[in-house]
């Protein structure tokens, strides 16, 4: 059997994750909701499946995966979080480890998240650590999570002291992005995912960023470059993932925007009315290119020209956007303090020498971080 549902106006793309002993295959394309029952079939034959989703994803789309896996004569149960940043936590993870249990699925039966990154990062961290580590599917429901989250294995939770600070590597064997569930997406949602769409062009590929500029438009709009774009985002992640499984080095780069955006999303505690991951990256990688000219190591001009593609679609890039009360510098300054990069309590963060040019800085100076924010927050 093939991966083309017979519905499907074009086959889905397909990226290689090609990690020794662990390679994976990441489906990309419109109509994979209805075709997961005969993929998943001939894919994973014999496992049972226990479904994470959270209750938006469950009220818009999970009549229709439910079908195609009954068709397929899949075997599963279904386990609902509440929807949002919030839902990373211990007391869902026990919910969700505790449902998985009640349905006796055994090791070689499999977890499917299917959600955005916040179901994804969390059904992934049951999936590692119940009975030792069970099968993983990933059905990545949003924008952010169809490029970034559902790639290259990190799972995990927050705790108040920060983000993601519990959790472990844990690789799906399949990921299936339906790019047609993104229509029911909220553009504030869409733009948020778009930000780490930005992310890897302002990594290491100047043409791509270059190539976003001139096809923001019809990416929103959602033409053919959707697809484009989030295949060309998960090429570049699985290279990144695969020289650097475990962020022993140069996966790092992946943090580019996020030693800034998670302390700012602890500073919120993780309130999606204020802010969401993808916004929080958004301010993050502007603060990193303003960081970086400020040193002196890149053109000013680009800093500018990111800010102004990201304003462009819609995405916050300054403190002074995150509604409610203003964020105080120690409390970033303690966020920072907790980020997974320190070393001997020495601060790491991604900087750039201009668009795709990013690098990693160990022993940044923590007094010029604090100068830094003392003036982003007055300006
Ligand atoms: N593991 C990784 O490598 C990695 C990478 C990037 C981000 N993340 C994590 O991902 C999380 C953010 O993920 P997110 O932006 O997907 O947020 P999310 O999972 O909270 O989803 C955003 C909102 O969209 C809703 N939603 C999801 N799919 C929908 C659809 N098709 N139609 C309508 N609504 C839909 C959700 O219910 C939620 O309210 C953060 O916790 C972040 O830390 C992890
Ligand atoms: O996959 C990675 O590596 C990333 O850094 C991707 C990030 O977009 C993502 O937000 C990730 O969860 C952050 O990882 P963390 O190790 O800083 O928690
Ligand atoms: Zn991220």
């Amino acid at each position: 059997m093939s991966d083309i549902d017979p519905g499907q106006a074009r086959p889905p793309r397909r990226v290689r994750v090609d990690l020794p002993g662990r390679a994976y295959d990441i489906l990309i394309g419109a109509g994979l909701v209805d075709a997961a029952g005969s993929i998943l079939a001939e894919r994973l034959p014999d496992a049972r499946l226990a479904i994470v989703t959270d209750e938006t994803v469950a009220a818009l789309h999970l009549d229709r995966l439910t079908a195609s896996l009954d068709a397929a004569g899949i075997a599963h149960a279904v386990v609902t979080v509440p929807p949002g940043e919030t839902s990373k936590s211990f007391r869902q993870l026990e919910h969700v480890v505790d449902a998985i249990l009640a349905g006796r699925f055994e090791r070689g039966d499999a977890v499917l998240a299917f959600g955005g990154g916040v179901v994804g990062d969390l059904a992934g961290f049951a999936a590692a650590i119940v009975r030792r580590g069970m099968r993983f599917v990933q059905m990545p429901t949003t924008l952010l999570a169809q490029v970034d989250s559902s790639v290259g294995g990190k799972t995990g939770i927050n705790s108040p002291r920060g983000k993601n600070l519990v959790g472990a590597f844990h690789q799906p064997d399949l990921v299936l992005a339906d790019t047609s569930v993104l229509d029911t997406l909220v553009p504030r949602e869409f733009a948020a995912g778009y930000a780490e769409v930005v992310k890897y062009g302002l990594i290491d590929r100047p043409e791509f960023f270059d190539w976003l500029e001139w096809k923001r438009a019809p990416i929103f709009a959602g033409g053919p470059e959707r697809a484009e774009a989030i295949a060309a985002s998960c090429e570049a992640k699985a290279a990144v993932v695969i020289a650097d499984e475990r962020e022993a080095g140069e996966r790092a780069l992946l943090n580019l925007g996020h030693t800034f955006g998670h302390a700012i999303e602890a500073a919120v505690a993780f309130d999606p009315a204020r802010l969401v991951h993808g916004e929080a990256v958004s301010i993050g990688m502007a603060q990193a290119h303003r960081f970086s000219a400020r040193l002196g190591l890149c053109p000013g001009q680009d800093a500018t020209r990111v800010e102004a593609h990201l304003k462009a679609a819609g995405l916050p890039t300054r403190l002074s956007e995150v509604p409610g009360a203003a964020i105080a510098r120690e409390v970033l300054m303690a966020g920072i303090a907790q980020d997974k990069k320190v070393k001997r309590g020495r601060l790491t963060f991604i900087l750039t020498r201009g668009i795709g040019r990013s690098f990693i800085a160990a022993d940044v100076d923590a007094a010029q971080i604090d100068e830094f924010l003392a003036e982003e927050l007055a300006g």
